[in-house]
Protein backbone atom coordinates (compact mmCIF):
# COMPACT_ATOMS: atom_id res chain seq x y z
CA UNK A 1 0.00 0.00 0.00
CA UNK A 2 1.46 3.24 -1.30
CA UNK A 3 2.04 6.11 1.30
CA UNK A 4 -0.75 8.60 0.71
CA UNK A 5 0.78 12.46 -0.10
CA UNK A 6 -1.80 14.48 2.00
CA UNK A 7 -2.20 17.49 0.20
CA UNK A 8 -4.65 19.11 2.68
CA UNK A 9 -2.00 18.51 5.58
CA UNK A 10 0.68 19.66 3.09
CA UNK A 11 -1.25 23.23 1.91
CA UNK A 12 -2.00 23.56 5.90
CA UNK A 13 1.86 23.86 6.68
CA UNK A 14 1.97 26.11 3.27
CA UNK A 15 -0.58 28.40 4.17
CA UNK A 16 1.09 28.75 7.79
CA UNK A 17 4.29 29.78 6.44
CA UNK A 18 2.23 32.60 3.60
CA UNK A 19 0.40 33.70 7.40
CA UNK A 20 3.64 34.38 8.60
CA UNK A 21 4.90 36.13 5.87
CA UNK A 22 1.67 38.24 6.08
CA UNK A 23 2.07 39.63 9.38
CA UNK A 24 5.80 40.41 8.33
CA UNK A 25 4.48 42.58 5.44
CA UNK A 26 1.75 44.04 7.60
CA UNK A 27 4.75 45.11 10.84
CA UNK A 28 8.04 45.97 8.78
CA UNK A 29 5.86 47.96 5.54
CA UNK A 30 1.99 48.08 6.42
CA UNK A 31 0.96 46.69 3.25
CA UNK A 32 -1.83 43.81 3.27
CA UNK A 33 -1.11 42.06 0.36
CA UNK A 34 -4.58 41.97 -1.67
CA UNK A 35 -5.49 39.72 -4.68
CA UNK A 36 -7.97 40.26 -6.88
CA UNK A 37 -10.54 37.16 -8.04
CA UNK A 38 -12.07 37.87 -11.19
CA UNK A 39 -14.84 35.41 -12.54
CA UNK A 40 -16.98 35.99 -15.55
CA UNK A 41 -20.22 34.14 -15.45
CA UNK A 42 -21.75 31.53 -14.12
CA UNK A 43 -20.30 28.36 -14.05
CA UNK A 44 -20.71 26.76 -10.73
CA UNK A 45 -17.62 24.08 -10.27
CA UNK A 46 -15.86 28.16 -10.75
CA UNK A 47 -18.32 30.16 -8.22
CA UNK A 48 -16.90 26.87 -5.45
CA UNK A 49 -13.25 27.44 -6.62
CA UNK A 50 -13.48 31.23 -6.32
CA UNK A 51 -14.86 30.36 -2.80
CA UNK A 52 -12.86 28.68 -1.48
CA UNK A 53 -9.88 30.88 -2.66
CA UNK A 54 -11.36 33.62 -0.68
CA UNK A 55 -11.93 31.46 2.18
CA UNK A 56 -8.69 30.56 2.47
CA UNK A 57 -7.17 33.82 1.68
CA UNK A 58 -8.87 35.70 4.22
CA UNK A 59 -7.95 33.26 6.84
CA UNK A 60 -3.89 33.94 6.23
CA UNK A 61 -4.84 37.63 6.39
CA UNK A 62 -4.85 38.35 2.78
CA UNK A 63 -7.10 40.81 1.44
CA UNK A 64 -9.49 40.12 -1.42
CA UNK A 65 -11.55 41.92 -4.03
CA UNK A 66 -14.15 39.85 -5.76
CA UNK A 67 -15.44 40.73 -9.28
CA UNK A 68 -17.77 38.80 -10.86
CA UNK A 69 -18.74 39.61 -14.25
CA UNK A 70 -22.05 38.80 -16.72
CA UNK A 71 -21.13 35.86 -18.64
CA UNK A 72 -21.78 38.53 -21.97
CA UNK A 73 -19.11 40.66 -20.51
CA UNK A 74 -17.43 42.19 -23.44
CA UNK A 75 -13.01 41.98 -24.36
CA UNK A 76 -13.56 45.68 -24.18
CA UNK A 77 -15.48 45.70 -20.70
CA UNK A 78 -12.50 43.17 -18.96
CA UNK A 79 -9.72 44.99 -20.67
CA UNK A 80 -10.88 48.05 -18.17
CA UNK A 81 -11.51 46.36 -15.62
CA UNK A 82 -7.82 44.53 -15.39
CA UNK A 83 -6.43 48.13 -16.60
CA UNK A 84 -7.81 49.84 -13.25
CA UNK A 85 -6.35 46.81 -11.57
CA UNK A 86 -2.69 47.06 -12.80
CA UNK A 87 -2.81 50.40 -11.86
CA UNK A 88 -4.27 49.79 -7.60
CA UNK A 89 -1.76 50.16 -5.68
CA UNK A 90 -3.53 48.37 -3.15
CA UNK A 91 -4.56 45.43 -5.88
CA UNK A 92 -0.78 42.89 -5.23
CA UNK A 93 -2.65 39.72 -7.58
CA UNK A 94 -4.67 39.37 -10.29
CA UNK A 95 -6.49 36.02 -11.05
CA UNK A 96 -8.82 35.73 -13.84
CA UNK A 97 -10.63 32.06 -13.40
CA UNK A 98 -10.53 30.14 -16.42
CA UNK A 99 -11.54 29.14 -18.83
CA UNK A 100 -13.38 32.75 -20.18
CA UNK A 101 -16.91 32.44 -22.18
CA UNK A 102 -15.83 31.95 -25.92
CA UNK A 103 -16.42 35.89 -27.04
CA UNK A 104 -13.46 36.43 -24.97
CA UNK A 105 -9.75 36.04 -26.11
CA UNK A 106 -8.09 34.31 -23.10
CA UNK A 107 -4.65 35.14 -24.38
CA UNK A 108 -4.83 38.40 -24.92
CA UNK A 109 -6.39 38.70 -21.28
CA UNK A 110 -3.80 36.79 -19.88
CA UNK A 111 -1.30 39.14 -21.76
CA UNK A 112 -3.14 42.48 -19.86
CA UNK A 113 -1.94 41.50 -16.63
CA UNK A 114 0.85 42.99 -14.95
CA UNK A 115 3.43 40.48 -15.13
CA UNK A 116 4.23 41.43 -11.38
CA UNK A 117 0.90 40.85 -10.57
CA UNK A 118 0.03 37.86 -12.14
CA UNK A 119 -0.09 35.33 -9.35
CA UNK A 120 -0.91 32.53 -12.16
CA UNK A 121 2.22 32.47 -13.77
CA UNK A 122 0.40 32.61 -17.22
CA UNK A 123 1.99 36.11 -18.49
CA UNK A 124 4.19 35.06 -21.69
CA UNK A 125 6.97 37.06 -19.54
CA UNK A 126 6.51 34.74 -16.23
CA UNK A 127 5.96 31.78 -19.15
CA UNK A 128 9.61 32.61 -20.57
CA UNK A 129 11.10 33.44 -16.69
CA UNK A 130 10.58 29.94 -15.55
CA UNK A 131 11.50 28.50 -19.04
CA UNK A 132 15.47 30.01 -18.66
CA UNK A 133 15.20 29.03 -15.47
CA UNK A 134 14.81 32.45 -13.54
CA UNK A 135 13.38 33.60 -10.63
CA UNK A 136 9.27 34.23 -11.60
CA UNK A 137 6.15 33.81 -10.41
CA UNK A 138 5.53 30.29 -11.01
CA UNK A 139 1.91 28.56 -11.76
CA UNK A 140 0.07 27.32 -8.41
CA UNK A 141 -0.77 23.82 -9.57
CA UNK A 142 2.76 22.73 -10.90
CA UNK A 143 4.21 24.67 -7.34
CA UNK A 144 2.13 22.49 -5.50
CA UNK A 145 3.14 19.32 -7.11
CA UNK A 146 6.81 20.13 -6.52
CA UNK A 147 5.82 20.83 -3.13
CA UNK A 148 4.36 17.36 -2.56
CA UNK A 149 7.24 15.46 -4.76
CA UNK A 150 9.74 16.55 -2.08
CA UNK A 151 8.10 14.82 0.65
CA UNK A 152 8.11 11.62 -1.23
CA UNK A 153 11.51 12.36 -3.08
CA UNK A 154 14.00 14.78 -0.82
CA UNK A 155 16.30 13.94 -4.08
CA UNK A 156 14.92 14.58 -7.04
CA UNK A 157 17.95 14.44 -8.99
CA UNK A 158 18.28 11.83 -11.93
CA UNK A 159 14.54 10.79 -11.68
CA UNK A 160 12.41 10.19 -14.71
CA UNK A 161 9.35 12.11 -14.72
CA UNK A 162 6.41 11.53 -16.88
CA UNK A 163 3.95 13.67 -17.34
CA UNK A 164 1.11 13.35 -18.75
CA UNK A 165 -0.48 16.37 -20.92
CA UNK A 166 0.73 19.30 -22.35
CA UNK A 167 -1.47 22.00 -21.00
CA UNK A 168 -0.14 25.82 -20.38
CA UNK A 169 -1.49 25.86 -17.02
CA UNK A 170 0.02 22.35 -15.89
CA UNK A 171 1.55 20.27 -18.05
CA UNK A 172 4.18 22.09 -19.92
CA UNK A 173 5.13 24.37 -16.68
CA UNK A 174 5.46 20.81 -14.81
CA UNK A 175 8.33 19.95 -17.04
CA UNK A 176 10.33 22.90 -17.00
CA UNK A 177 9.99 22.57 -12.89
CA UNK A 178 10.97 18.83 -13.08
CA UNK A 179 13.82 19.71 -14.99
CA UNK A 180 15.31 22.25 -13.14
CA UNK A 181 14.81 19.88 -10.23
CA UNK A 182 17.31 17.99 -12.35
CA UNK A 183 14.84 15.18 -13.42
CA UNK A 184 14.65 13.27 -16.44
CA UNK A 185 11.48 14.68 -18.35
CA UNK A 186 9.20 13.23 -20.73
CA UNK A 187 5.93 14.72 -21.94
CA UNK A 188 2.89 12.71 -23.38
CA UNK A 189 0.12 13.43 -24.56
CA UNK A 190 -2.77 12.33 -26.92
CA UNK A 191 -0.74 11.90 -29.96
CA UNK A 192 1.98 10.05 -27.76
CA UNK A 193 2.63 6.35 -29.08
CA UNK A 194 2.53 4.02 -26.11
CA UNK A 195 1.79 5.38 -23.53
CA UNK A 196 1.56 2.81 -21.05
CA UNK A 197 5.24 2.04 -21.10
CA UNK A 198 6.38 5.39 -21.01
CA UNK A 199 4.39 5.66 -18.17
CA UNK A 200 5.65 2.43 -16.79
CA UNK A 201 9.63 3.67 -17.32
CA UNK A 202 8.96 6.73 -14.96
CA UNK A 203 10.25 7.08 -11.36
CA UNK A 204 7.75 9.78 -11.17
CA UNK A 205 4.33 10.24 -12.80
CA UNK A 206 2.22 13.33 -13.10
CA UNK A 207 -1.19 12.59 -14.56
CA UNK A 208 -2.56 15.67 -15.84
CA UNK A 209 -4.62 14.33 -18.59
CA UNK A 210 -7.69 15.59 -18.02
CA UNK A 211 -9.61 12.04 -18.54
CA UNK A 212 -11.06 10.13 -15.60
CA UNK A 213 -8.74 7.28 -14.29
CA UNK A 214 -7.00 7.17 -17.07
CA UNK A 215 -3.97 5.95 -15.86
CA UNK A 216 -4.44 2.05 -14.24
CA UNK A 217 -2.27 0.07 -12.20
CA UNK A 218 -0.54 -1.82 -14.75
CA UNK A 219 0.83 1.88 -15.75
CA UNK A 220 2.78 2.32 -12.75
CA UNK A 221 6.10 0.48 -12.13
CA UNK A 222 6.12 -0.48 -8.18
CA UNK A 223 7.40 1.95 -6.23
CA UNK A 224 6.55 5.36 -8.24
CA UNK A 225 5.02 8.28 -7.01
CA UNK A 226 2.00 9.29 -8.59
CA UNK A 227 0.72 12.86 -8.52
CA UNK A 228 -3.12 13.19 -9.49
CA UNK A 229 -3.77 16.73 -11.22
CA UNK A 230 -7.17 15.48 -12.48
CA UNK A 231 -10.77 16.80 -11.26
CA UNK A 232 -13.45 15.32 -13.23
CA UNK A 233 -16.72 15.66 -11.30
CA UNK A 234 -19.20 12.36 -11.83
CA UNK A 235 -22.34 12.33 -10.14
CA UNK A 236 -22.92 8.64 -8.22
CA UNK A 237 -26.82 7.91 -6.92
CA UNK A 238 -27.21 11.62 -7.21
CA UNK A 239 -24.02 13.09 -5.31
CA UNK A 240 -21.32 14.68 -7.22
CA UNK A 241 -18.05 13.17 -6.52
CA UNK A 242 -14.62 14.41 -7.88
CA UNK A 243 -12.58 11.89 -9.22
CA UNK A 244 -8.67 12.29 -10.89
CA UNK A 245 -7.10 10.94 -13.81
CA UNK A 246 -5.87 8.08 -11.88
CA UNK A 247 -7.59 4.64 -10.80
CA UNK A 248 -6.77 5.45 -6.91
CA UNK A 249 -7.85 2.27 -5.56
CA UNK A 250 -5.81 0.05 -8.36
CA UNK A 251 -2.84 2.28 -8.22
CA UNK A 252 -2.27 2.47 -4.45
CA UNK A 253 -1.88 -1.31 -4.46
CA UNK A 254 1.96 -0.22 -6.73
CA UNK A 255 2.92 2.72 -6.59
CA UNK A 256 5.12 4.28 -3.48
CA UNK A 257 3.54 7.44 -3.02
CA UNK A 258 0.05 8.60 -4.05
CA UNK A 259 -1.79 11.71 -4.11
CA UNK A 260 -5.83 11.43 -3.90
CA UNK A 261 -8.22 13.51 -5.45
CA UNK A 262 -10.04 15.31 -3.47
CA UNK A 263 -7.61 16.52 -0.60
CA UNK A 264 -4.15 16.23 -2.66
CA UNK A 265 -3.59 18.38 -5.38
CA UNK A 266 -6.45 20.91 -5.37
CA UNK A 267 -5.29 22.45 -1.54
CA UNK A 268 -2.15 22.99 -2.81
CA UNK A 269 -2.96 25.09 -5.82
CA UNK A 270 -5.12 27.45 -3.46
CA UNK A 271 -1.96 27.52 -1.04
CA UNK A 272 0.70 27.96 -3.92
CA UNK A 273 -1.59 31.02 -4.98
CA UNK A 274 -1.44 32.65 -1.77
CA UNK A 275 2.09 31.99 -1.58
CA UNK A 276 1.90 33.84 -4.90
CA UNK A 277 0.45 36.90 -3.64
CA UNK A 278 2.83 37.77 -0.95
CA UNK A 279 5.96 36.81 -3.54
CA UNK A 280 4.04 39.05 -5.86
CA UNK A 281 3.94 42.06 -3.17
CA UNK A 282 7.65 41.18 -2.77
CA UNK A 283 8.49 42.07 -6.44
CA UNK A 284 6.59 45.08 -6.22
CA UNK A 285 8.48 46.59 -3.38
CA UNK A 286 11.57 45.58 -4.70
CA UNK A 287 10.61 47.55 -7.90
CA UNK A 288 9.55 50.64 -6.19
CA UNK A 289 12.66 50.71 -4.14
CA UNK A 290 14.95 49.98 -7.65
CA UNK A 291 12.82 52.84 -9.51
CA UNK A 292 13.72 54.72 -6.12
CA UNK A 293 17.38 54.11 -6.08
CA UNK A 294 17.13 54.73 -10.03
CA UNK A 295 16.16 58.46 -9.18
CA UNK A 296 19.03 58.93 -6.87
N1 LIG B 1 -6.87 31.44 -13.52
C1 LIG B 1 -7.12 30.26 -12.95
N2 LIG B 1 -6.29 29.78 -11.99
C2 LIG B 1 -6.55 28.58 -11.37
O1 LIG B 1 -5.78 28.16 -10.49
C3 LIG B 1 -7.70 27.85 -11.76
C4 LIG B 1 -8.52 28.39 -12.77
N3 LIG B 1 -8.20 29.57 -13.35
N4 LIG B 1 -9.62 27.73 -13.18
C5 LIG B 1 -10.06 26.51 -12.55
C6 LIG B 1 -8.89 25.72 -11.99
C7 LIG B 1 -9.28 24.67 -11.00
N5 LIG B 1 -8.64 25.04 -9.75
C8 LIG B 1 -8.81 24.36 -8.55
C9 LIG B 1 -8.27 24.79 -7.36
C10 LIG B 1 -8.52 24.11 -6.18
C11 LIG B 1 -9.31 23.00 -6.14
C12 LIG B 1 -9.58 22.31 -4.84
O2 LIG B 1 -9.23 22.79 -3.79
N6 LIG B 1 -10.23 21.15 -4.86
C13 LIG B 1 -10.59 20.39 -3.69
C14 LIG B 1 -12.01 19.90 -3.76
C15 LIG B 1 -13.04 20.97 -3.94
C16 LIG B 1 -14.40 20.39 -4.29
O3 LIG B 1 -14.90 19.54 -3.54
O4 LIG B 1 -14.92 20.76 -5.36
C17 LIG B 1 -9.71 19.15 -3.57
O5 LIG B 1 -9.18 18.71 -4.59
O6 LIG B 1 -9.58 18.65 -2.47
C18 LIG B 1 -9.84 22.54 -7.32
C19 LIG B 1 -9.59 23.22 -8.50
C20 LIG B 1 -7.95 26.19 -9.95
N7 LIG B 1 -8.04 26.63 -11.21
Amino acid sequence: MAQIIDGKALSAQVLQQVASDVALLKDEHGIVPTLAVVLVGEDPASQVYVRNKIKRAREVGIGSKEYLLDANTTQNELAQLIDALNDDAQVHGILVQLPLPDQLDEDAVIASIHPDKDVDGFHPLNVGALAAGRDTLVPCTPQGCMIMLHQAHPDLSGKHAVVVGRSNIVGKPMAMLLLQANCTVTIVHSRTRDIESLCRHADIVIAAAGRRELIDADWIKPGATVIDVGINAIEIEGKRKLVGDVAFEAVSQVAGAISPVPGGVGPMTIACLLLNTTRAVTRQLSVEHGAMAANG
